[in-house]
């Protein structure tokens, strides 16, 4: 049975952020991810985490500057050094939180643009080596236009072709149920034919990102598929409670 991690960048959000971490316990989860950990000293993170008995799942790099728009800086060639300072940063939060996979945004750029698919490339050698060394995971996820328009990284095939073609051992696809309902569909095809690339998975449901189960999508039978591909990871509930989180947790039930 896959893992589940609250994300408490979407969930429990009726609390302040530090207070999530003890709710997310209370409510049964054992363990934690979210978009960005950088606005709170490493060892505050470090000691809820502690306090409440969690896993730190993943956290992404470092995003550029989000309120102006970035969305990442991988595949930006003209902000490189931006990235590569990034690194260091992200992989001393992991070490302190002890995440053992960090998520790498690609940014907004043209996926037919040869410049950015080259600093891509070399951005993802780069953050692997180094998350390699501390014995880390580097997870890549598609993501689907709608939510975040003229993203580079916005269809599954390409990002497993280009994790094969690198063959880093430690980078890995994010296979956002989510995302792959919206881009491509054929939701259980892609996880079966992907399984081997996998390494977290996150859900919502479609449209809205609600609670899974509560969309288009037999989100439970999906869920269910993991287990049956035996997949062992982290699944990140990263969806935003259609009432309460709380109330709203009906649907883990399912799984125990
Ligand atoms: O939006 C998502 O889906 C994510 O997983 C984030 O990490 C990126 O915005
Ligand atoms: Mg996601």
């Amino acid at each position: 049975m896959p893992r589940f991690a609250a994300n408490l960048t979407m969930m429990f959000t009726e609390l302040p952020f530090l207070d999530r971490f003890g709710a997310a316990a209370a409510a049964g989860f054992d363990a934690v991810e979210y978009l960005f950990p950088y606005d709170f000293p490493a060892e505050i993170l470090a000691e809820r985490l502690q306090a409440h008995g969690l896993t730190q799942a993943l956290f992404n790099l470092p995003p550029g500057d989000w309120a102006a728009g970035d969305r990442g800086l991988a595949a930006l060639p003209d902000r490189a050094a931006e990235f590569r300072a990034s690194i260091a940063t992200a992989l001393a939060y992991a070490e302190a939180t002890g995440a053992g996979r960090v998520h790498v945004m690609s940014g907004l750029a043209d996926r037919n643009d040869a410049g950015a698919v080259r600093a891509y490339r070399e951005a993802l050698a780069r953050l692997s080596d180094a998350a390699g060394g501390q014995g880390r995971e580097v997870m890549i996820e598609p993501i689907n236009p709608r939510d975040m328009p003229g993203y580079f990284l916005d269809d599954f095939d390409f990002a497993a072709d280009l994790i094969a073609a690198l063959d880093l051992p430690n980078l890995k696809l994010q296979f956002d149920i989510y995302h792959r309902q919206i881009l491509h569909g054929d939701v259980l095809t892609g996880l079966r034919q992907m399984m081997p690339l996998i390494g977290h998975v996150q859900v919502a449901s479609v449209p809205e990102r609600h609670e899974p189960g509560t969309g288009e999508l037999d989100d439970i039978r999906v869920l269910r598929e993991l287990d049956a591909l035996g997949y062992g990871g982290f699944v990140g509930c990263e969806y935003r409670p259609a009432t309460g989180t709380v109330a709203g947790l009906g649907w883990l039930r399912a799984f125990g």
